[in-house]
């Protein structure tokens, strides 16, 4: 089973914390996400000291762009971002501002599903025009009201499409080896490490988890694996 990545979802509100926190995740993840309400508090100076913080992990601006795709777009990618977000909802011009924007600076552009009502048509559409990664969302209103992720995570695999899947929406450690079985490319995770009593054991948990559903664990790589597989 492909590995799929890990992104950590930084939802705070404040600078320093942001930073701790992703200090903390950063060895067992491989995307850091600035959140949407975190984005709207700090801003670019956030994405570069994040980007500064740590030049070998993706970073992921969390933009939910709605309106004038490529000009609000623009400044983050210049700022460090490698993946900003586009709502499913906007303009199919909105949408390509974005992922031509994405293409000009050699990044990615992520089309996000939530509150789309035919996701299936969407995602055609987004492919169509190059979306480089598609994101089912069940977002903190909904998983509120009870809702999940994993259904539609289920169908947008089934459709086939080439482009990459991430899914976000209260993942944690009790269901993220069902979520890594669907098969999405993209495994986004905020609560379940940010608000732990200590985030860094809550994020190589996961971690540990992933690696394990994917067919990969610490036993099965290096020197024991091979003693491991010698001795049958
Ligand atoms: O984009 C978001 C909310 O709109 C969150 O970052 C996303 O839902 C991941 O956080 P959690 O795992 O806590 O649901």
């Amino acid at each position: 089973m492909a590995k799929p990545l890990i992104q950590v979802a930084l939802d705070c509100l404040d600078f320093d914390q942001t930073l701790a926190l992703a200090r903390q995740a950063a060895p067992y993840v491989d995307i850091i996400e600035i959140g949407t309400p975190n984005l709207k508090h700090n801003g670019l100076a956030l994405v570069k000291a994040v980007r500064a913080q740590h030049p070998d992990k993706l970073i992921f601006a969390d933009l939910k762009t709605m309106d004038a795709g490529y000009y609000e777009a623009e400044p983050f990618y210049k700022a460090g971002a490698d993946i900003c977000t586009v709502l499913g909802t906007a303009d199919l011009g909105t949408i390509k501002g974005v992922i031509d924007v994405a293409n000009a600076y050699g990044k990615q552009a992520q089309v996000d599903l939530i509150n789309v009502e035919d996701k299936a048509a969407r995602a055609n559409e987004a492919a169509k025009l190059g979306a480089h990664i598609i994101g089912i969302h069940t977002g903190i209103d909904q998983q509120l009201a009870g809702q999940t992720p994993f259904a539609d995570l289920a169908a947008l695999v089934a459709l086939g499409l080439n482009v990459k899947v991430s899914v976000a929406g209260g993942i944690k450690q009790s269901t993220v080896q069902q979520v890594v079985k669907s098969g999405p490319n993209i495994i986004v995770v905020g609560g379940a490490i940010t608000g732990a009593k200590a985030p860094e054991v809550a994020a190589r948990e996961i971690r540990e988890l992933v690696d394990a559903a994917s067919g990969e664990s610490k036993s099965s790589g290096g020197l024991f694996g091979w003693l491991k597989k010698l001795l049958g």
